[in-house]
């Protein structure tokens, strides 16, 4: 992920600070020296890494901490604040209808990007269409039609045209319907004169809104000069990070968005058209910080309910805070844990939980945990409808038989009767709860007493 390396050694050097209530030179100096480290080592620009950690550096030693606050947590939200200023510290997309232009060179993903951020748009109830102008790579046009069909969304493209500013004139016809128009552009080796004169066409043909320029994280200090370039060009008002799931540090994507004076507007993280987010600048920094992100995990959790819920017309979660909890509600609630994407990602999202406590687990306790998951689907599987709508009818004999039936031991299928019943006393304080405050939940959830917190091997269950 973008500079996780900065997250962590920053978060141990803000722990050398706990319990001191005044800060001296020699701690900030420590501190700064760290975040200098961290962003270099991450392909930031040095000249952008100066200016960051002088700013920090001086508000820490000339600002006066407000009453009561302790020095760890002054430096918390000086670094906090700068880094958010840092990433660009507004939405870069508001959630209308509007047409978008996608430039960036051969690869960073435009295509790709173009198909995420439409169906990205149309969970948001507007209705988006990919226009593809590609006319340099061969398979563009059929990539972006395949992806865009995987999106569920509207696409126009001409494969035997050959002249991309035509086909962006006729692609804005065409899609007069769409509320949100997505265009894609040709990308090249390097920046190339013709490169430059064709989205510059394009980019009077569409007259777009907004356009984005996509990067791949792996891109390291080439980063400036090509933003540079597009923001003379065409005008950058925010960037797309593409690859973040792989090794990259993503430094340089920061350099172009400082450079174009931007924000980060989308981060891609995978190649289906589900591995994206909307890039919230205060959500991030927070969860880089260790302090959680609700917002996302929110999000999350609401999309994968609703996905398991539409596979089964007789569910809505709101039975399960009203009546009992019963084996099959939990059987749902892995399946929704289970499309909430990778275990680790979503617990960066808890407060408290994220921001390291993951670089802290054993490498294969995640493993543990889904492993489990697995076996515990597959016990549920060899029950009967009575079992799972009321396990206390499950005595030593049943337990046997679920254990063969299934594959599994009895002391697992032990600790899935306990898991529930632990689940069945957390929904149960649910209850007494008014209308579903997230974090209230998400606090149950992080700090363990038999929510999905637990689930995820986060309090005292029996993972
Ligand atoms: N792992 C991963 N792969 C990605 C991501 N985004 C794009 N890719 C892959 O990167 C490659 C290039 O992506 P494209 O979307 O074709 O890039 P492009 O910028 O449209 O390329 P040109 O049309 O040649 O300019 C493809 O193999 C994508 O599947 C991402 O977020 N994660």
């Amino acid at each position: 992920m973008v500079l996780d390396d900065l997250g962590t050694s920053l978060r141990s050097s803000l722990d050398k600070l706990q319990g001191k209530t005044r800060l001296d030179e020699d701690d900030v100096e420590e501190i700064v020296k760290e975040i200098q480290r961290s962003l270099l080592s991450a392909d930031v620009d040095v000249s952008l890494v100066m200016e960051l950690s002088d700013s920090i550096e001086t508000r820490a030693l000339e600002e006066e901490p407000p009453g009561g606050t302790t020095a760890r947590d002054h430096v918390l939200k000086i670094v906090y604040e700068e880094m958010v200023a840092l990433v660009g510290d507004s939405t870069a997309l508001p959630l209308e209808p509007q047409t978008i232009l996608l430039a960036g060179l051969q690869g960073s993903g435009k295509t790709t990007s173009a198909a995420k951020m439409a169906w990205w748009f149309s969970t948001k109830g507007l209705r988006p269409a990919v226009i593809q102008t590609d006319t340099f790579r061969p398979g563009a046009y059929d990539q972006a039609e395949q992806m865009a069909d995987r999106a569920e969304v509207d696409f126009y493209g001409d494969p035997d045209a050959d002249d991309p500013v035509e086909i962006a004139r006729e692609g804005m016809e065409a899609t007069a319907d769409a509320d949100v128009r997505i265009v894609d552009t040709a990308g090249r080796h390097a920046l190339e004169d013709d490169l430059i004169a064709e989205i510059e066409e394009i980019d009077e043909a569409v007259d777009p809104d907004r356009s984005l320029l996509v990067l791949d994280a792996a891109i390291g200090q080439g980063a400036k000069e090509q933003a540079r370039q597009f923001e003379e060009s065409i005008g950058i008002d925010g960037v797309v990070i593409t690859k973040l799931d792989g090794t990259a540090k993503g430094g340089g994507a920061l350099t172009a968005v400082n450079e174009t004076g931007s924000s980060i507007a989308f981060l891609g993280s995978g190649e289906t058209v589900q591995d994206i987010e909307r890039f919230e600048p205060s959500g991030f920094i927070s969860r880089l910080l260790g302090m959680g992100d609700l917002k996302q995990l929110s999000e999350r959790v609401e999309r994968a309910m609703q996905e398991a819920g539409e596979e089964d017309d007789d569910w809505d979660p709101e039975d399960m805070l009203q009546g009992e909890f019963t084996l099959k509600d939990m059987k749902r609630q892995m399946d929704a844990m289970n499309r909430m994407g990778p275990l680790d990602q979503v617990m960066d999202m808890i407060p408290g939980m994220g921001g390291g406590m993951m670089d802290q687990l054993p490498d294969d306790a995640m493993d543990v945990t889904q492993d489990r998951m697995r076996k515990f689907e597959r016990i549920m599987d060899s029950m009967t409808e009575e079992e799972l709508e009321n396990p206390r009818v499950v005595g030593q004999e049943r337990t046997r038989r679920i254990a063969r039936g299934s594959g599994t031991d009895e002391e697992t299928v032990q600790q899935l009767l306990e898991q529930h019943s632990m689940m069945e006393r957390t929904i149960q304080q649910f209850q007494g709860m008014g209308e579903g405050d997230m974090q209230r939940m998400m606090k149950k959830m992080g700090g363990g007493g038999g929510g999905l917190g637990d689930m995820m091997g986060g309090g005292k269950g029996p993972f």
